[in-house]
């Protein structure tokens, strides 16, 4: 499939952020999982990983990579991870696969974010994709309500549990043309853990993958 080998471009050229020695932030997704493969090929150049969900940490540990705990380690130069949107300020939705909140917390530790997408991640104005807000269950019906009054409509994402043993809500018609003050005022809703939206922190640098094996780069 042409998107698989967009995506797989992005992140082989991601490899060249890793720092030796170093212990690597990995993300969650379809686009991580050719990153961790190709980072599988220099795993004798790194200490370890952090990982940002169970998915990847089973990944990496099935390659041969020790994963660290998250308070067992100082630092993180380079955290790679994938996303649904990223605008031109490369402000990002994410949490398709329900890994946000464990994404943004390795995120908040990460020297540097290094997204790594296929071109029909960019868009000009973030909200065309749903926003996932992790929720703890029992404030399910008052954030869904907070929600609407913020202009979107949420949807109960069925059948999900996150890895925090949370639900998902996705908002959808949201165009969220201010992503930094949507960003916080869905945190301000009692009951939200995270919301997807990585505006105040985005990624720093943006590979966008293309299908004959181009990549380009984009920098804040
Ligand atoms: O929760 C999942 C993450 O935020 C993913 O990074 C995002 O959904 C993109 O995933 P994919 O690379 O599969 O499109």
């Amino acid at each position: 499939m042409s998107q698989n080998l967009a995506k797989q471009a992005a992140a082989r050229a991601a490899i060249k952020y890793i720092e030796d020695d170093s212990i690597v932030g990995v993300g969650t997704g379809s686009t991580v999982n050719f990153f961790i493969d190709a980072l599988a090929e220099i795993k004798g150049r790194i200490e370890g990983a952090v990982s940002s969900s169970e998915a990847s940490t089973e990944r990496l540990k099935s390659h041969g990579i020790p994963v660290y705990d998250l308070n067992a380690v100082d630092s993180i130069p380079v955290y790679v991870d994938g996303a649904d949107e990223s605008n031109r300020y490369l402000q990002l939705i994410k949490g398709g696969g329900a890994a946000l909140t464990r994404e943004k917390i390795v995120t908040a530790v990460a020297e540097k974010f290094v997204c790594i997408a296929d071109p029909s991640k960019v868009v000009g104005c973030l909200g065309e994709f749903p926003l996932p807000v992790e929720v703890i269950p029992m404030a399910r019906s008052h954030v869904a309500r907070q929600l609407v009054k913020l202009g979107g409509d949420p949807v109960y994402r069925e059948g999900v549990i996150t890895d925090n043993g949370n639900i998902i809500l996705d908002v959808y018609n949201m165009k969220i043309e201010k992503p930094i003050e949507m960003e916080t005022a869905i945190n301000q809703i009692v009951g939200v853990v995270t919301n997807g939206l990585f505006a105040e922190k985005g990624a720093d640098v943006l590979l966008i993958g293309k299908e004959d094996g181009e990549v380009e780069i984009l920098t804040k």
